[in-house]
């Protein structure tokens, strides 16, 4: 048996530099490290260069598969050998049991097999014809990945020393070079989730104020990919300053009851010069330092702008009358709320408006024939109104009007013009199908009029208004119909009502 030599350290050294090159410009990591174990194995001048990747550690058996190798000669092959396909070992000898143990410290070991004490370690190595080992433990992330080993048949290596430590350092340009890849994949994966999610990640750090954003959220903000730093107070200037103000508020709430862990979301609209400013959510959560100071704030950015139309349409479609196209009774209640809040001391009419005997008109013509009917009166209802002025529809054959701004007399005057609209201009039904044309249709409306004064209790208030313009349109049908009648508190000095003849629906003449 040859005396063991030791491999040269110099030219080790060399062949790491190309191989880490090697590792850093490999399109494909797989390739780098092949390159890398080319290196070694011929700067060493051994048979084979191999590295196992560790699949499953058991209580009794660890699985591996062969996944790298470098041989001087085709004979010294094995990786294609069936016996190193996802291969067991069993551990019945101690020590195997042992090395296993050793590499998950990430500990070297090192074998001239004609100094190996008899057992089934060494006979496995016999049966390769290998007359020395070496293993070092590829660790990525404080954890054994994997096992670069080196196997002489040719002469006992002795790896003791600088050679050993070339191979140690073999082993973690291939774990930091697979840490790399890993990261980058993750990076792609978390790209390519952002994108689908449509959302953008961030931190800031509350010591120094430094932001952080993934490239996703720069795109969003209108910076390129690789933009050097966004400066907090830049960040925060694509948010519409109502909405700063509210994540100011929430920040501080969070930081006041500060701990790891709390975490809010907020509806915000973010805006990228030029554009429309679109709805984000943010999700941010609290980190604090070994000291339990609040030390990170990070989360996501959402784009839920496609979210906020469908629930404005949704509202829209809850707010709106759908055979008319004017407001329903709850968007007539939203917008006496939203109104009546803002203004304390302008006097405020509800008119409420009837289309007199309008049964008449289902059972003459036809149920779509009213439908049609009811479109038309709106039409013609609105017409009459100023810009400001609000239409709805209560339901049935009933209508409301909300003024603002009027005193009772003009009030009146308008009430009187709705009535003489509807009234005196025969409303001409479009043909339906399979119906005859029928004829122009004069109808006449009856109207209640009410005060409706904003003061603290709007929805007393608003109840109130409604309650009197009902009864005052009661009235006005019980008098004769087609006509204007004012609550009490409501009928400016003279006149009090209009009084024409009760009419009912009849074919005239239209416009
Ligand atoms: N075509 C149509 N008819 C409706 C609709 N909603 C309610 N109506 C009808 O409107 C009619 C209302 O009848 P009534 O409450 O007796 O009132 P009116 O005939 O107008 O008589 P007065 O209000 O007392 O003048 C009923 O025949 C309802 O079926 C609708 O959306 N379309």
């Amino acid at each position: 048996m040859p005396v063991p030599i030791q491999p040269d350290a110099m030219r080790l050294l060399a062949a790491l530099a190309k191989g880490s090159r090697a590792l850093m410009r490999g399109r494909f990591w797989g390739d780098g490290v092949d390159a890398l174990l080319g290196e070694i194995g011929q700067a060493s001048g051994a048979s084979r260069v191999w590295i196992f990747q560790l699949l499953e550690l058991q209580d009794e058996a660890v699985i591996q598969d062969y996944v790298f190798e470098w041989a001087a000669k085709p004979s010294y092959r094995q990786l294609t050998q069936r016996r190193f396909r996802f291969f067991a070992s069993v551990f019945d000898d101690p020590t195997y049991r042992r090395m296993v143990a050793e590499r998950q410290r990430g500990m070297s070991q090192r074998f001239i097999t004609e100094r190996m004490a008899p057992g089934p370690l060494r006979e496995n190595l016999e049966s390769q014809q290998i007359l020395s080992m070496v293993t070092v433990p590829i660790m990525v992330d404080g954890r054994w990945w994997g096992t670069l080993g080196i196997d002489d048949c040719e002469r006992p290596l002795d790896w003791e020393g600088a050679g050993l430590d070339a191979l140690v350092i073999a082993a973690e340009l291939i774990a930091s070079s697979l840490y790399r890849h890993q990261l980058a994949s993750r990076r792609r994966q978390f790209e390519l989730f952002q994108q689908v999610a449509e959302c953008g990640i961030w931190e800031i750090d509350l010591h120094s104020g430094s932001t952080w954003c993934s490239r996703a959220l720069l795109r969003t903000l209108g910076y390129p990919d690789d933009y050097a730093r966004l400066p907090l107070r830049r960040l925060l200037a694509h948010m519409l300053r109502a909405d700063r103000q509210r994540l100011w508020k929430r920040m501080r709430q969070c930081l006041s009851d500060s701990g790891a862990g709390q975490s809010f979301r907020l509806d915000v609209r973010l805006q990228r010069p030029e554009t429309p400013a679109r709805w984000h959510e943010i999700v941010a959560e609290l980190a604090c330092d070994t000291s339990g100071r609040p030390s990170v704030v990070s989360g996501l950015v959402i784009d839920i702008s496609r979210r906020k139309q469908g629930e404005e349409r949704a509202m829209l479609a809850a707010e709106y009358d759908e055979l008319t196209d004017v407001m329903n009774r709850r968007g007539l209640t939203r917008h006496l709320q939203t109104t009546l809040k803002r203004t304390s001391t302008t006097l405020c009419h509800l008119l409420m408006l009837d289309i007199d005997h309008f049964k008449q008109i289902n059972d003459r013509y036809g149920h779509p024939a009213g439908d049609a009917l009811l479109k038309l009166v709106a039409t013609r209802l609105d017409n009459e109104l100023r810009g400001q002025d609000v239409l709805a529809r209560m339901g049935g054959e009933e209508f409301a009007v909300f003024v603002s701004g009027l005193d009772d007399a003009q009030a009146w005057q308008l009430g009187e013009r709705l009535r003489a609209s509807i009234a005196d201009t025969p409303f001409l039904l479009p043909p339906l199908a399979g119906m005859a044309a029928a004829p122009p249709v004069t109808i006449t409306i009856s109207i209640g009029i009410a005060r409706l004064m904003p003061g603290q209790d709007l929805e007393h208030a608003q109840s109130l208004a409604s309650t009197q313009a009902d009864q005052a349109l009661y009235a006005a049908k019980r008098t004769g119909r087609n006509r204007v009648m004012p609550y009490p508190q409501a009928a400016p000095a003279s006149p009090q009502a209009t009084q024409p003849a009760a009419s009912r629906p009849s074919d005239r003449g239209s416009d």
